[in-house]
């Protein structure tokens, strides 16, 4: 059985196979030293472990198969757009590890001879490709990807909106800018009309 996602923990495969516990922990335990800190102290002790069970759950989605998501799929009987609007996304930039968070909003347009998905599995989508080292433009045009290779709809639209915590704790130190990522396939790109209805949509302005 393929690796599965549930509650944000691998399920269906090895939890203890999803990273490498005791080199994150080693790994951890230096950086502590190296910062000026006290592994040793009370409150520092069991960090290391901590990280690491954290760092099992963060990084799960690179032990699933994406493909294995879109478990059910029906016969369409609705060959409009189907869009789920403010799927919760929070992943880690590639860059600093520090989390980007906000919103995904996944459309697509079933085909002719294409099928439909449970609405779930959009987001179940979204928190694979999430919980991997990620760049946001990345991350938008994975789910784009697989739902037009999977479903073979007539179109796809993804857009993010996430805030960067590398860009609010350090660095530039810009707190509460949103950055608008999209990825269109298909008839979106083609027709300026499905895309421009699609988008209002998505920003709530329709
Ligand atoms: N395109 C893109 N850039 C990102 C993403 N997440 C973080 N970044 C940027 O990655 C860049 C890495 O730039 P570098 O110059 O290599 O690293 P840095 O010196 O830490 O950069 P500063 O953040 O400007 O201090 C930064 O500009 C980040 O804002 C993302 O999802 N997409
Ligand atoms: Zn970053």
């Amino acid at each position: 059985m393929a690796a599965r996602l549930v509650n944000g923990r691998l399920a269906g495969g090895p939890i203890e196979a999803a990273v490498d516990l005791p080199r994150i922990e080693k790994a951890v335990r230096e950086i502590l030293i190296a910062v000026g800190e006290d592994p040793d102290r009370d409150g520092l002790a069991l960090t290391p472990a901590r990280v690491a069970r954290a760092y099992a759950e963060l990084f799960a989605g690179l032990r699933v198969d994406p493909a294995s998501v879109i478990t059910t799929s029906f016969e369409a009987e609705h060959d409009e757009l189907i869009l789920v609007r403010d799927i919760e996304v929070i992943s880690l930039c590639e860059h600093h590890l520090l989390p980007f968070r906000g919103s995904a909003h996944v459309g697509y347009i079933p085909g002719g001879h294409g099928r439909i998905t449970g609405l779930s599995k959009l987001a179940r989508l979204v928190e694979v490709f999430a919980r991997r080292p990620q760049v946001q433009e990345r991350l938008t045009s994975q789910v784009a990807d697989l739902l037009l290779a999977q479903l073979e709809p007539r179109g796809v639209i993804v857009v993010l909106e996430c805030e960067h915590m590398c860009m609010a704790m350090r660095g530039i130190q810009k707190a509460g800018s949103k950055t608008i990522t999209s990825a269109v396939r298909g008839i979106f790109n083609s027709d300026a009309k499905s895309r421009s209805e699609a988008m209002s949509l998505i920003l709530g302005s329709a």
